[in-house]
């Protein structure tokens, strides 16, 4: 049989985005370019694991070489650090594919980030991402790889200088690994130290100590190996004997990430199924967090063999965890998308979420503040499952945390909230919105204040959603300060409050009901409010109608074609109305100040007057008047 494949060398071009990239490597100033050898050699890992999984229904691909291995070779003299796997290893088409382009989300992430910070520094960026394979450019200044797939009796080289073109090569059998790839970096003047042992050892076991493959040092090109990692699974070893820093590294090498762990949990599940789970919760927040796709990212093992990273083992809400699970039960010959329906994973998913709330719920009891650290970066995504996770809800609501009107600084729970109810509270009042300044002002809190309510201030686009589910806490439903009656006539006013000054007159009532008809086009109602002390005027929504949040949210997004007409809630204590409603109509007064009173409404809202040219008319004419 022949196959068809190229047997002279091949010039071609990076893809713009990698020529990008690769003068920001050649060119960076990053400090921490010790990061390099740490994508070198999880890529080497994950060829190793992909082997492991693909040698079980094809075993002849591990041949007589069954233990993965990454070799690290040093060679002082020629300048040299070379890097070698045992694993899967690239055909010449592969390589072309993979090392020509962006193929790493996280690297797509970077370059799209720096073009929204043009002109800034990319060297910051690159420790947050780390940008694969092309970060080998920041010490080498040529790269090359030689690569045999496992299985294939052809071998190929890659070569690049990283300025501009790439160059493919079929290779003798002979210069290239019996399987799996080696990577060759001719290192730059100024990064000789990377064929140092005393500089590659430090790093590795620093950086990649817990990789589950073997790592083994040649310090020089003819001197015996050395172990200096033993690729031993760090999640089957007892907790005692694992060290704070140990699960750093190894969340760094499992996560792709640069920071810390913020929580950190391990345990075994025994009983029906078996699994071990090691999972951590990142210090800062992912950069895909908000992707639409919403991805989880806890890797999927059986026993010690890595079956996938796209194993939907937690529920989306929980996406920022990070790490692995490890399971006894399920059979290895399965392929990845029947795993996905096996009853097994079923019950892993249950246990680990239930096992994950359950941890947060404890760490908020036991270490409030770095629990609180944790909800300020994850609260949001948290917060999806309030509206996505019914059998969970009870759970997420003890873990949810809130600003609101007492809330200061600091956070509430809902437990906070309850034990502080007012006599006759019956609900549990919050205002949606997205700006935690305006809500914190907006005039429909002033009654509740009056009464010393808490109010919950809810600024993220979620709460939009979830509140409108029917949610309840400890038999309290929540209700929102802008939808409805306010139902605050129950609840007496706290001491020293704005007291209503004068109890509503006749001529309030006849001015209500005058600027209802007026008004008939843009509000379903006018009516006397009991949520208003200081302002005039409020825009709420009514007792069946949406959330007016939610409502905005929706129609900007296009997906609501017609509104429901707002209610106006007229403070009739408020001084200007009361002078209002007692003078007379002269040249259409009473009309202008009823439509610029429902405007000012709009704009306390955050809205703009509708009608932007008649509000200008108006406020013209009264200006006239208080100045003629
Ligand atoms: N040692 C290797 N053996 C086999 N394939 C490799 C090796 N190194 C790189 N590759 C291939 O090149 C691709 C690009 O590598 P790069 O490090 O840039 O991103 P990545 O590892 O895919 O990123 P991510 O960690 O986000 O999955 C890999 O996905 C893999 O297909």
């Amino acid at each position: 049989m022949t196959t068809e494949t190229a047997t002279a060398p091949e010039t071609h071009a990076f893809e713009a985005d990698v020529s990008k990239l690769l003068r920001m490597m050649v060119h960076s100033v990053y400090s921490d370019r010790d990061v390099f050898l740490r994508e070198l050699i999880s890529n080497a890992a994950d060829a190793c694991e992909k082997l492991r999984y693909e040698g079980i229904a094809t075993p002849s691909l591990l041949g007589d070489d069954p233990q993965p291995c990454i070799r690290v070779l040093l060679d002082a003299d020629q300048n040299r650090l070379t890097i070698e796997d045992n694993g899967i290893g690239m055909t010449a088409a592969e390589m072309g594919e993979t090392l020509g382009t962006i193929a790493r989300s996280g690297t797509k992430a970077f370059m799209e980030r720096l073009a929204a910070e043009a002109g800034k520094e990319g060297s910051q960026l690159i420790g947050q991402f780390g940008v694969g394979f092309y970060s080998a450019f920041m010490v080498a200044s040529q790269v090359e790889v030689f690569s045999r797939r496992a299985g294939s009796d052809e071998a190929a080289s890659w070569t690049s200088d990283g300025q501009g073109t790439y160059t493919i090569a079929p290779v003798d059998l002979a210069d290239a690994p019996t399987r799996g790839t080696r990577v060759v970096l001719h290192l730059m003047e100024d990064a000789k130290s990377y064929a140092e042992r005393y500089t590659v050892e430090r790093i590795i076991k620093a950086q990649s100590g817990h990789v589950p493959v073997p790592i083994m040092l040649f310090e020089k090109p003819d001197a015996d190996g050395v172990d200096i990692a033993d690729g031993a699974a760090l999640w089957l070893k007892p907790k005692s004997e694992i060290s704070e820093e140990d699960y750093a590294d190894f969340y760094r090498s499992v996560a792709g990430q640069y920071d810390k762990p913020a929580h950190t949990v391990h345990y075994r599940a025994e009983g029906r199924y078996e699994y071990s789970v090691l999972t951590f919760i990142p210090e800062t927040k992912p950069f895909d967090l908000f992707d639409p796709d919403r991805k989880g990212h806890i890797k999927l093992y059986v026993r010690r063999v890595f079956i996938t990273d796209e194993a939907p083992i937690l529920p989306r809400y929980l996406r920022f965890v990070r790490g692995l699970v490890d399971s006894a039960d399920l059979p290895l010959n399965m392929s990845r998308e029947m795993i996905q329906d096996s009853p097994v994973l079923g019950a892993i998913q249950k246990g680990v979420t239930g096992r994950l709330l359950g941890d947060l719920q404890k760490l908020s009891d036991n270490d409030a503040e770095a629990y609180q650290r944790i909800w300020e970066n994850f609260g949001p995504v948290l917060k999806e499952g309030l509206y996505e996770d019914f059998e969970r809800r009870e759970a997420l609501l003890g873990l949810a945390r809130f600003k609101s009107t007492t809330s200061g600084d600091g956070w509430r729970s809902l437990k906070d909230y309850v034990a502080q109810l007012k006599e006759n509270q019956t609900a549990i009042y919050y205002a949606t919105g997205s700006d935690l300044d305006r809500l914190s002002t907006s005039p429909q809190l002033e009654g509740f204040r009056a009464r010393g309510i808490e109010v919950l201030l809810l600024p993220d686009q979620v709460d939009n959603f979830w509140t409108t589910m029917g949610v309840d806490y400890e038999g309290k439903p929540f209700k929102s300060v802008t939808q409805g009656g306010a139902d605050l006539g129950l609840i007496p006013l706290v001491e020293g409050a704005d007291k209503p000054t004068e109890p509503e007159n006749a001529a309030v009532a006849d001015f209500l009901a005058f600027a209802k008809t007026t008004l008939a086009d843009a509000v379903s109602d006018v009516r006397a409010s009991d949520r208003l002390t200081t302002s005039a005027v409020c825009l709420v929504a009514p007792e069946s109608g949406m959330d007016r949040q939610l409502e905005k949210l929706l129609a900007s997004a296009g997906q609501l074609p017609t509104a429901a007409l707002p209610v106006l809630e007229i403070n009739p204590r408020h001084a200007l109305i009361q002078k209002l409603a007692s003078s007379d109509d002269a040249d259409g007064l009473k009309s202008d100040l009823a439509h610029l009173l429902l405007d000012q409404a709009r704009i306390a809202d955050g809205e703009q007057p509708t009608d932007a040219r008649a509000f200008s008319d108006r406020l013209d004419r009264l200006m006239s008047r208080a100045v003629g």
